[in-house]
């Protein structure tokens, strides 16, 4: 269990500092969205190649990375990501990687899915899914050192089917969401390592999320492609200290071009989106 990366949350801290970024690059390789001469190598070389050239390109501009593993696992390429995410660590050390799973099971399988994310990927943090309740998230919080960031409101419309049914806790009604922030922040975080899932598309909730978890952090997909606003994500989301949160962004900064010059353009677009962060924020 012992690693030799320092605490997620202290990472997180440091690199939302000394980066003067918010912005989580997503990497999340789709070979038909890559540039011909990587299309043309076998799967596992081209993700290596191209993820290497998006963390290497958009690392000035990041306060982490966020590999999805299902994008390397279905192309057979997890070498491919246990390479990238430790050449992140050697050549990039102060931006942690978040391993994004999205694990629920029960207990004995979620030890065997933190093994696999922490001591397979040695990834800093994993995403997971709360439904299956605490004894599904305890093997991850065992690493003492590493984040686990809990679903909380997702960005997909979907996410409502469920995330949005009130539910009666003690008599008082709210929807499952706040329930699940209100567990987390006040239950399953003793050990201060837990962040949470919300989504950029719903800024009203990041606010009731926000106000439930005081200075968590949160992870926010959707803006970029799914088209989340920005502005109103950072009013909802900041913590008092004007940090807290981690805006992720995938297919607008890694597809900004795919011509040999995607690397530049992944860089400039990261650039870009970090510039309009602070300037919101
Ligand atoms: O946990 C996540 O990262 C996640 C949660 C969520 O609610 N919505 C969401 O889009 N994500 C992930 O965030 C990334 C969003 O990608 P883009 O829409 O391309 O920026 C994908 O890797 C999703 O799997």
């Amino acid at each position: 269990m012992n690693t030799t990366r320092p605490n997620f949350i202290d990472q997180l801290h440091n690199a939302w500092h000394t980066q003067n970024s918010l912005l989580c690059v997503g990497i999340d390789p789709d070979i038909t969205k890559m540039p011909a001469p990587l299309r043309d190598m076998p799967a596992e070389r081209a993700f290596f190649e191209f993820g290497q050239a998006i963390i290497d390109a958009t690392a000035p501009y990041a306060c982490s990375f966020k590999p999805q593993i299902a994008y390397f696992s279905a192309h057979h390429a997890e070498d491919a990501l246990q390479e990238l995410i430790a050449y992140s660590h050697k050549h990039h050390p102060h931006i942690p990687v978040i391993l994004d799973a999205k694990r629920g099971d029960i207990g004995s399988t979620a030890a065997q899915y933190a093994i696999e994310a922490f001591e397979r990927f040695k990834a800093d943090a994993v995403t997971v899914n709360p439904y299956m309740g605490f004894d599904s998230v305890e093997p991850y919080l065992a690493y003492s050192d590493k984040g686990v960031i809990v679903l909380c409101r997702t960005s997909n419309p979907g996410g409502s089917d469920l995330q949005f049914l009130n539910v009666d806790i003690n008599g008082q009604s709210k929807p499952l969401y706040q329930h699940v922030a209100h567990l987390v922040a006040n239950q399953w975080n003793a050990t201060g390592q837990c962040a949470l899932v919300v989504g950029a598309t719903f800024p009203n909730e990041i606010k009731q999320v926000r106000d439930i978890v005081g200075d968590m952090p949160l992870l926010i997909p959707g803006i970029g492609a799914q088209g989340g606003d920005l502005a109103a994500t950072l009013a909802a989301g900041l913590n008092a200290r004007g940090t807290g949160v981690m805006i992720n962004s995938s297919r607008a900064i890694i597809y900004a071009s795919n011509d040999e010059h995607f690397a530049q353009a992944a860089a400039q677009a990261a650039q870009e989106t970090t510039i309009e962060i602070n300037r919101l924020k």
